[in-house]
């Protein structure tokens, strides 16, 4: 029986026949063309998390560029968010390393992260439900707020211009995501789809050199998936934001990554541009449950 039935990730269609890779999908457009720099701004090495007993992944190498855009994808329990989760501090691997922007640690410090210039954003909502969008957006920025309290409460001439260049700095990412409408709106008010889009709005506030999307698109329409695909390269424009992006959604993730990384049981096993990646039959036999022979048997589809 094809492993395949236990991945949430290979739409219906991929599994109609045995012989179309399930990672063959059109790729209408490049998503960069800019030349990449080459320094990482994200560079991890050897990297190990255990739960207990389980292994969630193990050394794993994962090297982001400056504005590029890398998906992680791999089966159901293939440790992604377990790896997003420890690159952002949340977990302490047992072995590896993590460089962000120049520093190298063992376990990256949460409380450091926006003074890093990393965001992220959950797989389930962390918002403020009964704030507006604006102050949603405007917590995004909370760690890099400079005037103390008491400044902020005497209303003290510095923290007036803090607040006035934050404020601004919060309209412009609403604007760029297209959130003017709803800027007063009570974020729990709003469909699910705007949400998430507030979710990325407020990661996005401060500017990151690396944003870490774990699954933004979970849950949304074609339509809804097609406008987040869009914000998410209006930010790397307009930002020069690098992303690490989790999705399951494949046809999302060949059109929107210059690079990706493929996870099975917590073993990385390929990293590539997407072409590349749904080409190889290590892949495919991981989405496919074949071994590496019966997998290489399998139609590719060329990607545009
Ligand atoms: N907090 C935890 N405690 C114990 N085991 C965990 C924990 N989080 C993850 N795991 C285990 O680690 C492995 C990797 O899980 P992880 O959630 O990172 O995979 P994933 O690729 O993100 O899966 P999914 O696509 O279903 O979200 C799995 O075996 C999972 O059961």
């Amino acid at each position: 029986m094809l492993r395949a039935a236990r991945h949430a990730l290979a739409p219906p269609r991929w599994r109609a026949s045995r012989r179309a890779s399930p990672l063959t999908v059109a790729r209408p457009q490049p998503a960069a063309s800019a030349p990449m720099p080459s320094r990482p701004v994200l560079a991890v090495e050897g990297l190990s998390l255990a739960f207990g007993g389980t292994v969630a992944f193990d050394a794993i190498d994962l090297s982001v560029r400056a504005r590029e855009i890398h998906a992680v994808i791999g089966p159901n329990g293939a440790g992604k968010s377990s790896l997003i989760n420890t690159i952002s501090g949340l977990y302490a691997p047992r072995a590896g390393r993590i460089g962000i922007g120049g520093h190298s640690f063992t376990r990256v410090p949460t409380g450091r992260l926006a003074a890093l210039g990393v965001a992220r954003t959950f797989q389930n909502l962390a918002l403020f439900k009964g704030l507006s969008v604006l102050d949603n957006v405007l917590s995004g920025l909370a760690e890099a707020r400079r005037a103390g309290l008491a400044a902020q409460l005497l209303g003290l001439p510095a923290a007036r211009r803090e607040a006035r260049a934050h404020r601004a700095q919060a309209l412009s990412v609403i604007a760029l995501l297209e959130l003017d409408a709803h800027r007063d709106r009570l974020v729990g008010s709003l469909p699910y789809g705007l949400q998430k889009r507030v979710e990325l709005a407020r990661a996005l506030v401060a500017r990151p050199q690396l944003l870490l999307l774990d699954e933004p698109m979970a849950g949304m329409s074609a339509t809804e998936k097609a406008e987040m695909s869009g914000f998410i390269l209006a930010a790397r424009r307009s930002i020069g934001t690098a992303i690490v992006l989790i999705e399951h959604d494949i046809g999302v993730v060949m059109r929107l990554s210059d690079r990706v990384t493929v996870l099975d049981h917590g073993r990385r096993i390929a990293t590539g541009t997407p072409a590349e990646v749904q080409a190889n039959p290590a892949v495919i036999a991981a989405y496919l449950g074949l071994d590496e022979d019966e997998a290489a048997d399998v139609t590719v589809g060329e990607a545009a």
